[in-house]
């Protein structure tokens, strides 16, 4: 897989203007993109319409969380909307996933679309140790209770989980080489963690075995995001 198909460009912006600008500079470099909470909040389908207009792909990170009817509904609904790849919360347990996949299942046959990637987020990679046990009250290891998240997802028919570089090895060893690891709290050495706390470099996470690298202001924000993209896509293309 080229590098450029390995990157997930994270689209947290304000508004649909904001998007479409970073979308026209970035694509064909970057082929996938994901609307997350903030975007769209601001500009709802019109989000993911535009990305799929202009050629790209769509992850719509969602991370829905609700009871296994509501969260079936919203998978449907995201399916028709034609989603490439959608996240729902592992905490959410097995009724929940299971109806996510039946759900994403059944509305991709019914459309005439292949079924697209569902994924379950399991520990944000804002958290550490000492948050997950102190603030949220898990007494596990960050990674244990991650890799505990990962075979939950795989078990209730999901294709993969969104997890921090740092726990990709275990989780390849629990789920196999075909789950989909996808991993955001990606920084290029030097770069500002801002509020991300389990982090690797694309370049070590790529290595350490991911299957998408989710990267958003060290490409957003930077004065020129379609050098910044390159510049990592270079970086990645050693290893691949
Ligand atoms: O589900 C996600 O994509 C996600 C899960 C997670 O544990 N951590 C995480 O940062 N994300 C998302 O990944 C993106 C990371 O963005 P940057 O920190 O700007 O690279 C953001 O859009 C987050 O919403």
């Amino acid at each position: 897989m080229p590098s450029r198909d390995k990157i997930i460009v994270a689209l947290d912006v304000p508004d649909l203007a904001a998007g479409e600008k970073l979308v026209d500079q970035l694509f064909p470099y970057v082929g996938m993109f994901k609307v997350g909470l903030e975007f769209y909040t601001a500009a709802g389908p019109a989000a993911i319409r535009m990305i799929k207009e202009r050629g790209g792909k769509v992850f719509a990170d969602l991370k829905l969380h609700d009871i296994p009817n509501t969260v079936a509904g919203a998978t449907r609904a995201l399916v028709r909307l034609g989603v490439d790849m959608l996240n729902v919360h592992a905490a959410g347990g097995r009724s929940m996933m299971e109806a996510a996949a039946a759900a994403a299942r059944e509305e991709a046959a019914a459309v005439g679309r292949p079924a697209p990637v569902l994924i379950a987020v399991t520990v944000l990679t804002s958290l550490d140790g000492e948050a997950l046990r102190h603030e949220v009250g898990i007494e596990r290891e960050v990674e244990e209770q991650v890799v505990r998240w990962a075979r939950l997802a795989r078990d209730s028919g999901l294709d993969g989980v969104v997890a921090s570089p740092r726990e990709i090895r275990a989780i390849r060893e629990a789920c196999g080489p075909e789950f989909v690891i996808v991993t955001p709290g990606v920084r290029p050495a030097g770069a500002d963690l801002g509020d991300q706390r389990r982090v690797m470099t694309p370049a070590a996470a790529l290595q350490e075995g991911a299957s998408y690298l989710v990267i958003g202001r060290p490409i957003t924000a930077a004065p020129d995001p379609a050098a910044a993209a390159r510049a990592i896509e270079r970086e990645m293309e050693g290893i691949i």
